[in-house]
């Protein structure tokens, strides 16, 4: 059987967009490894399905896998993708969409210059399991195989730890990105691990190594940990912008209960069809 599929991207985070709203999807590990997979595959950080709604008030249902298939509930940069998708194929002309994730509720807001804006929510303090190191501002320490590593912890309906760097380009992303992630007494679910050089007060420079797929050249949730947790540290002020290997993102975060705002770019690369024996 032939599955239709859109290649698209956020701020050079990519993905294999599948609007399930049009054609049968049934997302088995095997095909969601294929999708995945760049050299026998298709190829992305993540593969984004659309479907129609399951509740009321929600305009889309938004189902995210990682690469090696692993399902979770938040891809910031991919639901700027599934706003572009949206509106490119005339699925809906409603400015603003509201989308649910298996973990989270997003608004979409497309904005007059082509970029899309997403209410991101509150960013819930995590992880309880470890003891902080500075209880007001959320900074934990643990012990790992790269020694003493200090971070802020917070789940944007996915898990994200947040170190502050002097360089980002001097970083061991891969090394400390997976010793982290291997604490599952601190990470149950593991962890999306980003590392923040603070520039100033509006500017920051990001590198996440994501969980299910490696170093991504951006990742919109891990953006909005990173300026969530910045401030809380009274690193950052309210507005920021944060450069990553594949682009720039703003954030905006009031404090406390306040969503976080993640405003960026979104494009789409080209559409194909893949055979897949079922
Ligand atoms: N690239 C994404 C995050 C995708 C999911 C993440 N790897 C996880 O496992 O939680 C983004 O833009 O937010």
């Amino acid at each position: 059987m032939k599955l239709s599929f859109t290649k698209m991207h956020g701020a050079g985070n990519d993905f294999v967009v599948i609007d399930a709203t049009r054609e049968r999807f049934r997302p088995t590990p095997d095909l969601l490894r294929r999708l995945g997979d760049r050299r026998f595959g298709v190829g992305c950080d993540q593969i984004l399905v659309i479907e129609a709604p399951s509740a009321p008030g929600i305009d889309f249902d938004y189902r995210i896998f990682n690469a090696d298939g692993s399902e979770v509930g938040q891809c910031g940069n991919g639901t700027r993708a599934l706003a572009r998708y949206v509106y490119e194929q005339g699925l809906s002309d409603k400015p603003r969409l509201r989308v649910q994730t298996a973990t989270a509720t997003m608004e979409l807001q497309r904005l007059d210059n082509g970029l899309v804006k997403v209410d991101m929510g509150a960013p819930r303090w995590q992880p309880a399991q470890i003891p902080l190191l500075l209880p007001q501002a959320e900074r934990y320490r643990i012990d790992t195989a790269d020694g003493a590593l200090e971070f802020g912890a917070a789940s944007m309906g996915n898990p994200h730890a947040v170190l502050c760097v002097a360089d980002v380009d001097a970083v061991d992303v891969e090394g400390i990105g997976r010793s982290l992630q291997a604490r599952r007494d601190v990470f149950p679910q593991s962890v999306n691990v980003g590392f923040l050089q603070v520039i100033d007060r509006e500017h920051g420079r990001l590198r996440v190594y994501e969980r299910g797929s490696g170093e991504t050249l951006a990742c919109g949730s891990g953006a909005c940990a990173a300026a969530a947790v910045g401030r809380l540290w009274g690193l950052f002020g309210p507005h920021v912008t944060l450069s990553l290997r594949g682009g720039e993102l703003n954030l905006e975060w009031a404090g406390a209960d306040a969503p976080v705002l993640m405003t960026g770019p979104a494009e789409t690369v080209f559409t194909g069809e893949i055979e897949w024996q079922r």
